[in-house]
């Protein structure tokens, strides 16, 4: 089970996540409580061993302005969420960044289609709200074979359900291991960590 977990402004919240075994760690770059500049980012991405992805999230942004954002943090991947287009993911890798992209899972099945993105997210109405939603519904969406991600509404205890309800590839939080919104707590981090690896 792929892990990520997203929305980290601290240093102490970024190694809890590494630490315990977090393949990807967010850092969000547009409008929320959680935000963090560019510097801010690349501060925490000292924290990020090589080998776990350190994913960049952008919502309102136009594509040449979250390349620029990403590029000025240091960041390898970035998460897409909004209306976009097969054309966005593409200029986006060609700039050689590696591309989450979000969807809602109330979207229409088109834009579940693959658009060589390296991962899909498949998230609540909102993201970020920590709203849950029925993860089961979304294996009618023809994932079997993809790389995605669920997201909206985990924590560690749910997050073992869910993957299994919706047959994830992969597992993405935010609010549920928050002490209040946007305030990251350690404890939460690893328990759902721990959690999503089966540990
Ligand atoms: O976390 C945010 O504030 C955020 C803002 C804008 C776009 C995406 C955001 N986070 C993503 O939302 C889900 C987590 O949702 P939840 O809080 O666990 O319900 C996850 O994909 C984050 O990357």
């Amino acid at each position: 089970m792929f892990v990520k977990v997203c929305g980290l402004s601290t240093p102490d919240s970024v190694r809890a996540a590494v630490d315990a075994g977090a393949h990807a760690v967010g850092f969000v770059l547009t409008p929320s409580p959680r935000q963090v500049s560019a510097e801010q980012a690349r501060a925490l991405l000292a924290e990020v061993p090589v080998e776990v992805a350190a994913v960049g999230v952008f919502r309102h942004e136009s594509i040449a302005e979250a390349a620029e954002l990403a590029e000025e943090a240091g960041l390898s991947w970035i998460q897409l969420h909004g209306e976009r287009t097969p054309q966005e993911v593409d200029a986006l890798q060609e700039r050689g960044f590696s591309v989450i992209r979000a969807v809602r899972m109330d979207d229409p099945d088109r834009v579940f289609a693959d658009w060589g993105e390296e991962l899909l997210l498949v998230d609540a109405s909102i993201p970020g709200s920590g709203e849950s939603w029925d993860y089961a519904s979304v294996r009618e969406r023809g994932l079997d074979s993809r790389r995605w991600l669920l997201a909206g509404g985990l924590d560690a205890g749910n997050v073992a359900s869910a993957a299994e309800a919706a047959q994830a590839w992969g597992v993405d939080v935010s609010s549920g291991v928050e002490s209040s919104r946007g305030v990251k707590d350690l404890g939460k981090i690893r328990a759902f960590v721990a959690a999503a690896l089966g540990e």
